[in-house]
């Protein structure tokens, strides 16, 4: 290995991570090391090439193939006549393989500033790191470290699983046509999304879970409708421990163990969608003497500094939430402490807003009625239906909901969630609500709510909490 290279600043992971170095760092020399994700080995992290952005494009054509579907209440009579799935995938990704490839380009030759690595970073010591590239190992040393480097998908201990060739999302919307059935194992935010958008583009889907209820995180009353909806939708067999796993001509089978005893389900495709693990390990953190949580993320203070001096982590790699939105938020945070260390800003973790794009699409902000109860709180709870405001009879709504809880002493509200279309959408005021304070009465009463639009179910689900 030659002579290790001195770096300001050595960032590991082109996620969010790519986005803390802009103009005001122009004097620093900086490393970014990326090591590739997906079947492309792609620059840029998961939300872009194997996350967020593709989800939500292939959620939203997923949307408008089932719209015929909603059709017939309405009175028209609509037909899906095709989902040419190499066009729906090619569009999408023609559009996210040249953004990647651009912002690599961009890093690497227009960032007189900037060495691009493409391999993976392993600490070697405190804020020392080797990266195996294609060329050999580099050695790099730094007065600051970021660890950006996220997480990747983790399957479940199942004897014969390894040898079935089953897909994660890290390959899934890749794939050369859609499978005519399609096994999605996993009833959290991955499955349940890319159950609705196979299930809407032509896949006969099956969903195994363990528990009782899909999305179980979620609050109660939204997880049990929300279950019963995808039993409307796919084939939903819950409280199963799969057993065994194996592929005999080209088809998939996984032995189940459940309510009705043993069972077995068959696909031509597996996702396997059971959580992600963060990629602290991968990193070799306990070899650059960082501290790790019980659950295998980076440990860091409420400044995102890790326990070595100079050495700060954000996003997926050290966060409990696995969000975007939240590694964004952590990444502004790092970025200002390595500006401004003597004046360190904290990041703010009170109201993680997140949102399902499923079918139906869920949001949800702050603490279920379950985690309010569990807290000993004196909280009260209202629901608004869609289908009781006007433009719920417009969409000829019968389904969908939105929940608010406040404390009844102080009079604030606790959290929100809601269940049907534009979930994400509507939540906004209600995330805006909690983190400004806002007085649900006040905000019912002291503004305008455009009428007849979706969000008078917020405005009458506030209006009917039980306050002083
Ligand atoms: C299918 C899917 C859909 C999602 N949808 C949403 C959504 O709708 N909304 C939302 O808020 N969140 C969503 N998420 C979560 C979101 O994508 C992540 O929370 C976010 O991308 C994390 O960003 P990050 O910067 O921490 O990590 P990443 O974006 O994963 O970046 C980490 C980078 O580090 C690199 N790396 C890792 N280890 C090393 C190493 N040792 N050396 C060099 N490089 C390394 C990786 O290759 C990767 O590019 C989704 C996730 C998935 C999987
Ligand atoms: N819209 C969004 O914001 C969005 C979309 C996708 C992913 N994400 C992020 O990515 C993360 C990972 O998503 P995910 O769906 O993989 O994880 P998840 O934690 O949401 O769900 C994992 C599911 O797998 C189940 N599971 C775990 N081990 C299992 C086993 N051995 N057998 C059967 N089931 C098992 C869990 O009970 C859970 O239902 C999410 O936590 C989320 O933060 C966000």
């Amino acid at each position: 290995m030659a002579a290790a290279r001195h770096y300001d600043l050595v960032i590991v992971g082109s996620g969010s991570g790519n986005s803390l170095v802009d103009e005001r760092f122009d004097e620093w020399n900086v490393a970014i090391v990326e090591r590739g994700v997906g079947s492309t080995g792609a620059y840029g992290g998961t939300c872009l090439n194997v996350g967020c952005i593709p989800t939500k494009m292939l959620a939203h054509t997923a949307d408008t193939a089932r719209a015929p579907g909603h059709g017939e209440r309405l009175g028209l009579d609509l037909e899906l006549r095709g989902a040419p799935w190499p066009a729906i995938r090619d569009r999408i990704f023609g559009r996210i393989d040249p953004i990647a490839a651009a912002g690599e380009r961009y890093r690497a030759q227009e960032n007189p500033n900037v060495t691009l690595y493409r391999g993976t970073a392993r600490f070697t010591g405190e804020r020392e790191l080797a990266v195996e590239t294609a060329e050999g190992t580099a050695a790099l040393t730094a007065d600051r470290v970021v660890v950006a480097a996220g997480s990747r998908p983790e399957a479940p201990q199942v004897p014969g699983l390894d040898g079935v060739g089953y897909h994660t999302s890290d390959s899934v919307m890749r794939l050369a046509e859609v499978p005519r059935r399609l096994i999605v194992l996993g009833t959290g935010f991955v499955g349940t999304e890319l159950a609705h958008v196979f299930a809407s583009l032509g896949s006969q889907v099956t969903v195994i879970g363990r528990s009782g209820l899909l999305l179980r995180h979620q609050d109660g009353e939204i997880a049990r409708h929300f279950t019963e909806l995808a039993r409307q939708q796919w084939d939903v067999r819950l409280d199963r421990t799969v057993k065994e796993a194996g592929r005999r001509d080209g088809v998939v089978r996984l032995e189940l163990d459940g309510p009705h005893g043993a069972e077995t389900v068959e696909a031509e495709e597996l996702l396997v969608a059971t959580g992600r693990r963060p990629n602290a390990d991968l990193v070799g953190a306990a070899a650059g003497g960082l501290a790790l949580t019980d659950d295998g993320r980076i440990a860091v203070d409420a400044t995102q500094a890790a326990s070595v001096a100079g050495v700060w982590a954000l996003g997926d790699v050290s966060s409990p939430y696995q969000l975007k939105h939240v590694a964004n938020h952590e990444a502004r945070v790092v970025q200002h402490n390595l500006l401004h260390p003597e004046r360190p800003v904290r990041t703010d973790h009170r109201f993680v807003p997140h949102a399902v794009f499923s079918s139906p699409q869920v949001a949800a902000v702050g603490l279920t009625e379950e985690e309010a109860r569990e807290r000993g709180l004196d909280y009260t709870a209202a629901v608004h239906r869609y289908a009781d405001i006007a433009y719920g009879w417009a969409m000829e709504d019968t389904t969908g909901f939105a929940k608010v809880l406040a404390d009844r002493g102080t009079g604030r509200l606790l959290g929100a969630h809601i269940l049907g279309p534009e979930a994400p959408t509507l939540i906004q005021p209600l995330i805006q609500a909690l983190h400004f304070g806002l007085d649900p009465r006040a905000m019912a009463r002291g503004q305008y709510w455009i009428h007849p639009a979706m969000p008078e179910v917020v405005e009458n689900a506030l209006l009917k909490l039980d306050l002083p």
